[in-house]
């Protein structure tokens, strides 16, 4: 049965409300109903027809930042009608809203500027903040806020303002969370990114990053309007820098059910991968030699969520769980005498070598260096270094392990550290690939007839939406590490590689959505399981509740109502 939503907007108001406005999909009724009769074109038109015509609007654009900003204004319409054009064309359409098109826009985001969306806290209007944050939320039910300080945007560093409605649409387009139920924030403390700077458009506050206690009483703030208003909401936090990501994420977890997407979704999404590649080669998860390249946020994550898995699913102790990995940053392999000279972040100390293993490496252990020693089975990067997996360190790779596993992740994808197609040549067809961002598919030099091998999308977009809508429909307080890694489980048990090895290690972005229904299911019944849950539901009840708390891009059937919604 059609759904029935009560508004109380009527003429422009509801014209110009992206929640609420149809367009030429309004029905008679309602057009007499809301007093738009002559606000709009005689012929009344299906969602599908308007699909349609926006589609072919969209095609006459060639470039994909011209498509991206077609779309944005699409959304700043019509929520309806840009979701469920995205739902029709997701594979096309997911990397010009998201990565990699989604880093030009932000990287361009004062020239781009066009209409304000969510909501932009500035450390210049700190004394207000509490003020302003309601004249937005004010009578608003909120569960999902994405917050983003802009300080490390993907691969591409400072870049001020930006990211947060993206990943926020993602919630709405791929995890089925209703967009009026979500808000992105923007805190823009400063840049310290000299182009800005200089820039006379530049829309975000103009002066260096703060930072120390000011940054830290900023943020705090930001918390505790977050816990008063909406004590139940989900935060997101994505793409802090180095220096607080990680801070942040432990400062906070114990109050506020906090979620870092560039440590726990790529922690989750990685370790997927990496279970479906482990399947693949038929061996176990602890098993594996592993060399993360790129110690920082998404390294450390990627590794954590290893780990904890290593010892959860193949219970042996995290002593020995940490020994399987060799963590590589800008000084080489993390060993003692690195540690001694203050250049490994304490974060990372656990995973530090010892030195007596790399008795004739007396300074800097390289990449090489330690894929030659080491013979490691799985190659992950997240260093944003192009090109940083070369011929020789890929080649080595495939001497020492049959089927070398190898995840270039960084983003966007002019940034991967080995191309699939170079990795692909290397190894013969052996590797087992998977990359940050999208990737035609690979197939070997000469091989005219043979099959092609796809290259698995392991990005974190296609896990966070799940994860985030799990906890959100089993109430849960927290997101513990055992949800992540229920979610990551249930996404590896879906990898087409299980039934064919050339196919992708990961589900394709098209089937995204169902993916992570999937995801958010296996998230709801371990948070039910282990007691981090408000609800007490059965398995059935957990994928029943799911199936209907899922938003989907429909138009409702409107009755004007003056005590209706109007947010
Ligand atoms: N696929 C995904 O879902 C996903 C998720 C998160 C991040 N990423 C990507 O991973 C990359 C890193 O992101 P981050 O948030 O971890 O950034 P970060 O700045 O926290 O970490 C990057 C790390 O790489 C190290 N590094 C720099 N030069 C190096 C070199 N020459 N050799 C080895 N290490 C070097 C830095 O010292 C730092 O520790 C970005 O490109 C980002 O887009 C991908
Ligand atoms: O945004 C993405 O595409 C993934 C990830 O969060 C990143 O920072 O690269
Ligand atoms: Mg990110």
């Amino acid at each position: 049965m059609k759904k029935v939503a009560r508004v109380a907007l009527r003429g422009d108001s509801i014209l110009t409300s992206p929640r609420f406005n149809k367009g030429t999909a309004f029905t008679p009724q309602e057009r007499t109903a809301f007093g738009i009769n002559a606000r709009l074109p005689y012929r009344v038109n299906t969602l599908d027809e308007q699909c349609q015509r926006a589609y072919d609007q969209l095609q006459v654009r060639k470039e994909p930042i011209r498509k991206n900003t077609f779309l944005h204004s699409l959304k700043d319409q019509n929520w309806v009608l840009y979701y469920a054009l995205l739902s029709r064309h997701l594979r096309e359409l997911v990397p010009i809203i998201y990565t990699p098109t989604q880093a030009e826009a932000i990287a361009n985001y004062s020239h781009l500027f066009r209409r304000s969306e969510g909501l932009y806290l500035t450390f210049a209007n700190y004394d207000t903040m509490e003020e302003d944050f309601l004249e937005e939320v004010r009578g608003r039910e909120i569960d999902l806020i994405v917050c983003s300080d802009a300080e490390a945007i993907l691969g591409i560093g400072d870049q001020g303002v930006g990211i947060s409605t993206a990943k926020s649409a993602i919630y709405t387009l791929i995890g089925g969370i209703d967009p009026s139920r979500t808000l992105p924030v923007m805190l823009d403390v400063g840049t310290n990114n000299p182009d800005l700077l200089k820039d006379p458009l530049y829309v975000g506050w103009p002066h260096e990053r703060v930072t120390g206690e000011d940054y830290d009483k900023f943020l705090d703030k930001f918390m505790q309007l977050v816990r008063k208003y909406f004590p139940h909401s989900l935060l997101h936090f994505e793409d802090f820098g180095l220096k607080n990501a990680h801070r942040l994420l432990q400062k906070y977890r114990p109050t506020h059910a906090v979620f870092n997407d560039d440590i726990q979704g790529t922690g989750a999404v990685a370790l997927a991968g990496v279970m479906a590649a482990a399947g693949v080669t038929r061996s176990k998860l602890s098993e594996q030699r592993i060399i993360v390249f790129g110690a920082g946020t998404a390294g450390l994550g990627i590794t954590t969520q290893l780990r904890d898995a290593m010892v959860s699913i193949d219970g042996i102790s995290v002593e020995e769980a940490n020994k399987r990995f060799f963590l590589i940053d800008r000084y080489g392999l993390l060993k003692e005498s690195l540690a001694a000279k203050g250049l490994v972040r304490k974060e990372v100390t656990e995973y530090v070598r010892p030195d007596a293993e790399w008795p004739n490496h007396e300074g800097d252990v390289s990449l090489l260096d330690v894929v030659r020693q080491v013979r490691p089975t799985m190659l992950i990067g997240c260093s944003m270094q192009a090109g940083a997996f070369t011929e020789s360190v890929v080649r080595a790779m495939a001497e020492g392990t049959d089927r070398p596993i190898i995840f270039p992740l960084s983003n966007p994808g002019r940034l991967v550290e080995v191309d699939p197609q170079d990795a692909t040549n290397w190894t013969n067809g052996r590797a087992l690939l998977a990359t940050g961002s999208p990737f035609p598919q690979t197939s070997l030099p000469g091989n005219v007839e043979g099959k092609k091998k796809v290259v698995a999308e392991c990005n974190n977009a296609l896990v966070y939406p799940g994860l985030g809508f799990g906890a959100m429909i089993s109430k849960s307080r927290i997101m513990t590490d055992t949800m992540i890694i229920a979610g990551a489980e249930r996404l590896a048990s879906l990898s087409p590689a299980l039934r064919d090895p050339d196919d992708g290690l990961l589900p394709d972005f098209e089937h995204a959505p169902g993916v992570n229904f999937e995801v958010a299911v296996a998230v709801a019944e371990q948070a039910v399981e282990e007691g981090s849950a408000g609800v007490n539901w059965t398995k059935e009840e957990v994928r029943q509740r799911a199936h209907e708390l899922v938003w989907k891009p429909e138009y409702p059937a409107y009755v004007y109502d003056p005590e209706g919604e109007s947010e």
